[in-house]
């Protein structure tokens, strides 16, 4: 059975190979052909030029004065080959600037060839352009990058994309996260509840465990509320109006892992070793806290991955096991296994390679700085969308790390002929087994992790390049010495 379907799987492969060739052999003859197009229509507008420069020169040396202005040459119907369309573009249809989208060019041969065709215009190729999709919803499909306004293709205006949380209603209740077992976040989270509750009046959720310790410290704390199940937790993010985590990085992940869905604004103090996500300073949370529930704030929106793991077993069927958000992102590895992991790598469907090495990282542009960083991947602004896919030490000397656009999908294969099955981890935690023949998709989740900046996007992330990375940290280089003007 087993060597049937290596069979199989190896035929399948010799296949895509095969339809891979044709595609590029295709696609190729295409590029050929828009080439001698492109060639051809070059050609042709260099003909009209030169033959309307023999008119004009006839019409110059006619009037004797040889020295027509273009004005004239545009008003002159039986002499123009280019008219202007619109007075807006009249100084566009000079020779000397070429021709532009909304020109009218009357035919050359009905030109020359008789006078009944005179009248008879050429208009440039009109055109739209839409964002594809295969679905029927297109038009939800709108993108903000360059606009098609009347045929032209254009950068669209840029604004300044941060993003500004402007309270319309105050604030009524908090939720606390803290990292476990940490007497410094205990003393603090004891400390804020009751500044939060006695001077806010807001109403503050944490979770249970945190709960049990605040009782321990005080039976007034009664008032602090929590949960008691999942179910209850999928309905916090209807409750709470701002989410506080007191740890480091990894407690906003925690943070935003318990919101499958939409997620409230969150406030990271840092107290941790490196804070790359969590630009406030726990000594001074009262004056950060009232400045937050004032606002109005500058946001990071951070995207997230929505990672669903296809069983081959149970083809179609994948809705029955739950999706995984991952802030930073999704790591599928060789696990325990000392064998090289073999992954098949698709994006939309198009074969993107095939990763034989430790693994692979696909992250979101939050994560880059994590584990996609140590991998030899870029580091990214978190604002900007898109997935990165980083391998883990690719046994192949040419595997460089890509970065796709936001709107595609990844699907990642173990194929039948792997010699190990390999892992999927999310964020680093729930650790998932990738058996032959089972995928993980990967595409961008509908909801981000909404965190507030301590200045704005831009300021926060270079803050913590500098500060928690080092990022290129050298010793300034002494003024005496050589300088180029002593050569
Ligand atoms: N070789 C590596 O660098 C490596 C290996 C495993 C996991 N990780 C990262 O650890 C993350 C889990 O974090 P944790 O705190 O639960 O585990 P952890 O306690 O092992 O800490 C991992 C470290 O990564 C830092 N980190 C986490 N997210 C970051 C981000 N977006 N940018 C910069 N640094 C970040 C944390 O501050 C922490 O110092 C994973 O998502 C993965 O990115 C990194
Ligand atoms: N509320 C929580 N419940 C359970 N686990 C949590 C919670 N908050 C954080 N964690 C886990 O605790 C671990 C450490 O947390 P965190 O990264 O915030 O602290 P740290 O390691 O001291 O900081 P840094 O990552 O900056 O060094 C992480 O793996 C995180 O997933």
């Amino acid at each position: 059975m087993d060597e049937h379907l290596i069979e199989f799987s190896e035929a399948l492969r010799t296949v895509a190979k095969a339809l891979r060739r044709a595609a590029e052999g295709k696609a190729s003859a295409q590029a050929e052909a828009a080439e001698w197009k492109r060639r051809y229509e070059l050609e042709r507008t260099r003909n009209i030029q030169m033959e309307q420069k023999a008119r004009m020169a006839e019409q110059f040396s006619a009037e004797k004065n040889g020295d027509l202005d273009c004005e004239r040459v545009k008003n002159s119907d039986n002499q123009s080959m280019l008219q202007n369309e619109s007075n807006e573009h009249s100084e566009t249809g000079c020779m000397k600037h070429g021709i532009w989208s909304h020109e009218v060019l009357r035919d050359r041969e009905s030109d020359s060839n008789s006078n009944a065709d005179r009248n008879k215009i050429m208009r440039k190729a009109s055109f739209k352009l839409s964002w594809w999709c295969n679905g029927e919803n297109g038009d939800q499909h709108k993108h903000d990058i360059v606009s098609f306004e009347r045929g032209n293709i254009t950068t669209a205006e840029r604004s300044s994309k941060q993003i500004s949380l402007k309270w319309e209603s105050d604030p009524q209740t908090v939720l606390i996260l803290t990292k476990p077992n940490s007497v410094s976040v205990r003393i603090l989270c004891v400390q804020m509840v009751r500044w939060l509750r006695e001077r806010k009046k807001l109403n503050v959720y944490v979770e249970p465990r945190v709960k049990v310790e605040l009782l321990a410290e005080s039976s007034n704390f009664s008032y602090v509320q929590t949960w008691k199940d999942d179910s209850e937790i999928s309905h916090l993010h209807m409750k709470v109006d701002l989410v506080i985590t007191l740890g480091g990085d990894g407690t906003v992940l925690w943070a935003a892992s318990m919101f499958k869905g939409p997620v409230p604004p969150i406030v990271p103090f840092s107290l941790g070793s490196l804070g790359f996500m969590t630009p406030f300073h726990s000594e001074h949370f009262k004056d950060c806290l009232d400045s937050v529930l004032r606002g109005p704030i500058s946001i990071t929106l951070r995207h997230r991955l929505l990672c669903r793991v296809v069983r081959d077993a149970a083809k179609n069927e994948y809705e029955t096991e739950e999706p995984f958000l991952v802030l930073n992102e999704v790591t599928i590895d060789r696990g325990i296994s000392s064998y090289l992991t073999n992954l098949e790598c698709y994006c939309d469907n198009s074969f993107v390679t095939c990763v034989q090495g430790d693994g692979l990282i696909l992250s979101t542009t939050s994560g880059s700085t994590a584990y996609s960083l140590a991998a030899g991947g870029s580091m990214v602004h978190p604002q900007v969308p898109g997935i990165l896919f980083t391998p883990i030490c690719p046994h192949s000397l040419s595997f460089r790390p890509l970065i796709l656009p936001e709107h595609v999908t990844v699907r990642i294969m173990v194929p039948f002929n792997s010699r190990s099955p390999a892992w999927a981890s999310f964020d680093g935690k729930d650790r998932k087994l990738l058996a032959a023949g089972d995928a993980l998709l990967c595409s961008m989740a509908p909801w981000p992790v909404p965190t507030a900046c301590q200045v704005d996007s831009t300021n926060d992330f270079l803050r913590s390049i500098h500060d928690g990375l080092h990022w290129n940290l050298r010793k300034t280089q002494s003024f005496d010495g050589p300088r180029d003007r002593d050569l």
